[in-house]
């Protein structure tokens, strides 16, 4: 089986996703941490996002991606990327690259070399990569929401993270429609578990463990 999460950025679909993978005992994969990690070695080799050597370099790479429930690692050989790419130096370049529809189809193919079941979260799991999944959500919330909830973790000001996230929304507006079946949840009212409660109530009869409590 596969449940897809897509959503905007910071509206809570790592956490989310982790939290739905651990309750069902399966991987969840993060595919915003492929384009991530091509943005920061694609900066690293002083290559454009349009260099037609980006994707035979990416290609070269050792680059490793562990899709674990508690968390997604990222490892280049022995270095591990996963903390590098999280920065607002990647989040302004990334949207360009995920733009460059060769490096959407490196990102699909590592994707869709993986064996379910596991949870797929991004922008486009639930319409480009896995249309057939068994459950599809989208998460919503407003630009202040979740700058605030992006400010706990960066240094940066909230009305910086605020602004960025705006950006970005627009920069990958193509690719981030949720799937006509997809499940949409606003979660600016909604805790973290209740978010995770939500979409375990939504699955399929038998895909969710029978709830203790
Ligand atoms: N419903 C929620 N209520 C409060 N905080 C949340 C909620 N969902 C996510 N968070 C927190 O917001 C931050 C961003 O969530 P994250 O899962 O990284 O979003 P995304 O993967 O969409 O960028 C994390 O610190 C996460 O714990
Ligand atoms: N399936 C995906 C996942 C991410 N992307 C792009 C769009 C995002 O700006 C970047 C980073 O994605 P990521 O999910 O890590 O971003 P956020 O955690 O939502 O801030 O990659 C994409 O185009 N398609």
């Amino acid at each position: 089986m596969i449940v897809t999460i897509d959503g905007v950025a910071a509206s809570g679909k790592s956490s989310v996703s982790s939290g739905v993978a651990r309750a069902l005992g399966v991987p969840y994969v993060s595919s915003g941490l492929l384009y991530r990690a091509a943005t920061l070695l694609a900066h690293e080799a002083g290559l454009s996002p349009h260099d037609p050597a980006l994707v035979p370099h990416l290609e070269a790479q050792p680059l490793r991606f562990e899709p674990l429930a508690g968390g997604n690692r990222l490892w280049l050989g022995t270095r591990e990327l996963t903390a590098d790419v999280q920065s607002a130096a990647v989040d302004a370049g990334v949207s360009a690259v995920a733009a460059r529809p060769e490096l959407r189809a490196w990102v699909d193919r590592r994707l869709r070399a993986l064996t379910p079941p596991f949870v797929a979260e991004g922008r486009d799991m639930g319409t480009a990569v896995f249309p057939h999944a068994q459950a599809k959500f989208y998460l919503t919330a407003s630009a202040r929401v979740r700058a605030g909830r992006r400010a706990a973790e960066r240094p940066e000001a909230v009305d910086e993270i605020e602004a960025a996230l705006i950006l970005r929304d627009e920069r990958d507006r193509a690719q981030s429609v949720p799937a006509p079946e997809a499940h949409v949840i606003d979660t600016g009212p909604l805790s973290l578990q209740g978010v995770i409660d939500t979409i375990l109530a939504a699955l399929p009869q038998g895909a969710a463990p029978a709830r203790t409590s």
